[in-house]
Formats: structure tokens, C-alpha cells, sequence
């Protein structure tokens, strides 16, 4: 199969990780007689600092030009001083928006050797954890209207915007109740309908939509709750879907359910199932440069491009079971590393998934 995949390692760890995805996506390549035509393009900080600008036209038209997306994290404390548009984070949220990748699909998966690493009670946990965020990526109050500015008395004001069509909405929550159909029947999903107009309206509409759904079992949660009850018991949700700032909170509180938000990875998807794939962790400024980071969850994201943008289900699971055996057999970098177990350099860890990948 012949595929073009743009490839954007981004800032700090982005580099890191996307280095150790890259040799596993060469031997997947040499294996199974693919041809990917990999175009390596920057965007965020690293494009700033070569460019002026976090997202080069030139990057964003080979992001279209493209069969799937791989892309690492952007974004860093050299570039905090800049305002909203010219900062590296602009670079992502603009490609998500441009190449309308609306689903973000955020598999948060305990994988059984890492029981240890995860905070929770063992009770708690004790058959595991396979949760799916579906999370809205091109709406909500990432995009909305914001603004800064002085009033008459010289103090400042600012304000964003949380806002969404009620097509936006149905989107989004048909991915996910198509996900709950293969999954365990049950959708949660997750708001502020107490509280704001955009929620009543995000309410309404799943309530709406539900009705093409008569076999799935639809709840409803406020955020503050849903924040408390994934740590309360996780093992009451399978789907949860929500707003994109909702999402991205909820996701990373979910993570570290699994034990590091270095393993997991996620799909940003449009309506034909072309994506972007990248872990859910940012560029971890306080690891970057140090060969520490995990690349587990920049690894599985490229698992995740086989199978929702490729359809190439062989490729996808020799990738997460050589991952799960590699967590097996006890190898882990620093964020998960405990007694007993051995510890790797980012550059160690790919090479043993790739090591393990080549016994398969
Ligand atoms: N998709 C993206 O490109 C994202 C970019 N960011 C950007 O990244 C920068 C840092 O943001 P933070 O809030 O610190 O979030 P972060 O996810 O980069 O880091 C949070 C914590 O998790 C750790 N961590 C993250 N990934 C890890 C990995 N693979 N292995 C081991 N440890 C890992 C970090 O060391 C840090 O202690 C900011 O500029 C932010 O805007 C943040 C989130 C997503
Ligand atoms: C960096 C932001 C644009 C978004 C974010 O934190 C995420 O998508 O996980
Ligand atoms: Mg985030």
C-alpha cells in the first residue's frame, strides 16, 4: 500500500518520540511491503523560530496533501510570552480546524503490567480500565471570539467564547454513539447544562440524536462530577463524549489512570477518516533534551493511523501487542518505572518495541 504521511515533530519531547515512531513505521513499511512517503514539515515553536509563523502555508498544504498526520507536541516556555495567534499552540489548533478534524478519539487504556503505576486503589481497578473519549475538537470555547481590553480606567478585561451549532454537536455525538454500538451499549455524556446555554444546547441535541439509538444507554453528567467520579470509580464509564475543553481535561485526568499520560495516544479524525494522530500530552518542557520521555503514546498513535486511516488491523496490532509485551517483560522509561522493573532512555524504549516487533 502506498500512503503519504506528513510527519510534524513539533517542539521539546515532540522530536523525541516522533524519532522512535519513525523507526517503527520504516520496519512496518520493510515487513509488509508498504510504501509510505514520509514528508518530515515544521510547525510550532520550531516554526517561529525558522519562519515567523507557527504554521508555514507550505506545512499546512502538505498536511492536505496527505493521507494521514503524525504529529509530536508543540509549544514551550520560549515561546509563552507571544500572543494568541502567533503562538506555537495556533499551528495545531489551526490544522485541526483547516482539515476539519472534528472527532478526537482518546482511547485511555490500562495496559495489565502497568496495574502498579496506577494511583488508584487496586480495588478500583481490578479489571483493568478500556475507556474512550470522544472529545470535540473544532468548536467550542477553543475557537470561539476572545478578547483583551483596557476600559476607560486603564484595567484590563478578557473574555472567550464558548459556542456551538447544533450540527457541531450532532457530529460529534453520532461518532459517538457509533462508537458505543461496538463497544458496551453506554454513552456518557459530559456538560454544564446546569450552568451554560451552550451545554442546554448540547444536552438537547444528544437527547435528539439518541432517538436514532434506541439500543444504547444514554446518561448525562456535569463536568465537575465526571472530573470526580473517573477518579471515584472509572470503571462506571465506557464512552464518554463531550465538549472540546471538557475533552481535553477529562482526558488527561483519565491518563494518568493508566499510569503516565506518556502512553496514551489519540485520532483526530474528519468525516472520511482521514487523520491526525498524536499523543495526548504536550511537549513536556521540564523532560525535553533529556531522553527521558515515554514514546509509548506517540508509538500507539501511529497504531491508531494503521487502523482508523489505513485500515491495515495487522500492522496496528503488532504494534500495541509488541508495546504491551515490551510493559510485560518489565521495560519501562522514567514516568512509570517503579522497584523491580528496568529503566530506559526514550531511544531504549523504541528500540525495544522495535526489537520485539522483529521476534514477532
Ligand atoms: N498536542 C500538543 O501539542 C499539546 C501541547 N501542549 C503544550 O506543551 C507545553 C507543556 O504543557 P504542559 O501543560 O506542561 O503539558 P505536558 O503534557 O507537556 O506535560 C505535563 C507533565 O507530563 C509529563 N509528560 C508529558 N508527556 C510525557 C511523556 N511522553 N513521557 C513522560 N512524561 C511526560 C511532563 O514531563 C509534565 O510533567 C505547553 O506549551 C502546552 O501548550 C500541551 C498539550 C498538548
Ligand atoms: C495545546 C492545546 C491546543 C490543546 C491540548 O491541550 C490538547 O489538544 O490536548
Ligand atoms: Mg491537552
Amino acid at each position: 500500500m502506498k500512503k503519504k504521511i506528513a510527519v510534524i515533530p513539533g517542539d521539546g519531547i515532540g522530536p523525541e518520540v516522533m524519532k522512535q515512531t519513525l523507526r517503527i513505521l520504516c520496519f512496518i513499511e520493510e515487513k509488509f511491503h508498504h510504501e509510505f512517503e514520509m514528508e518530515e514539515c515544521f510547525a510550532g515553536g520550531v516554526a517561529i523560530d525558522k519562519e515567523g509563523t507557527p504554521l508555514p502555508d507550505h506545512t499546512l498544504k502538505t498536511c492536505e496533501n496527505a493521507d494521514a498526520i503524525l504529529l509530536g507536541a508543540v509549544g514551550g516556555p520560549k515561546w509563552d510570552h507571544l500572543e494568541g495567534t502567533d503562538r506555537p499552540e495556533r499551528a495545531l489548533l489551526t490544522i485541526r480546524k483547516e482539515l476539519g478534524f472534528f472527532a478526537n478519539l482518546r482511547p485511555a487504556m490500562l495496559f495489565p503490567a502497568m496495574k502498579d503505576a496506577c494511583p488508584l486503589k487496586p480495588s478500583l481497578i481490578e479489571k483493568g480500565l478500556d475507556l474512550m473519549v470522544v472529545r470535540e475538537l473544532t468548536g467550542g470555547i477553543y475557537f470561539g471570539e476572545q478578547k483583551t481590553f483596557t476600559d476607560k480606567a486603564g484595567k484590563k478585561s478578557a473574555y472567550d467564547t464558548m459556542f456551538y451549532h447544533e450540527d457541531e454537536i450532532r457530529r460529534i455525538v453520532r461518532i459517538a454513539f457509533e462508537i458505543a454500538s461496538k463497544r458496551k451499549r453506554k454513552l456518557l455524556s459530559v456538560d454544564k447544562a446546569n450552568v451554560l446555554e451552550s451545554s442546554r444546547l448540547w444536552r438537547k441535541t444528544i437527547i435528539q440524536e439518541a432517538k436514532n439509538y434506541p439500543d444504547i444507554c444514554l446518561e448525562h453528567m456535569y463536568i465537575d462530577n465526571a472530573a470526580m467520579q473517573l477518579i471515584r470509580d472509572p470503571n462506571q464509564f465506557d464512552v464518554i463524549v463531550t465538549g472540546n475543553m471538557f475533552g481535553d481535561i477529562l482526558s488527561d485526568e483519565a491518563s494518568m489512570i493508566t499510569g503516565s499520560i506518556g502512553l496514551l495516544p489519540s485520532a483526530s479524525l474528519d468525516a472520511d477518516q482521514k487523520g491526525m494522530y498524536e499523543p495526548i500530552h504536550g511537549s513536556a518542557p521540564d523532560i525535553a533534551g533529556q531522553n527521558k520521555a515515554n514514546p509509548l503514546a506517540m508509538i500507539l498513535s501511529a497504531a491508531m493511523m494503521f487502523k482508523n486511516s489505513f485500515d491495515l488491523t495487522r500492522e496496528a496490532d503488532m504494534i500495541e501487542s509488541a508495546v504491551e509485551k515490551v510493559l510485560d517483560e518489565g521495560y519501562r522509561t522514567a514516568d512509570i518505572y517503579s522497584e523491580n522493573t528496568v529503566m530506559l532512555t526514550t531511544e531504549e524504549m523504541g528500540q525495544q518495541v522495535l526489537d520485539t516487533m522483529k521476534k514477532m
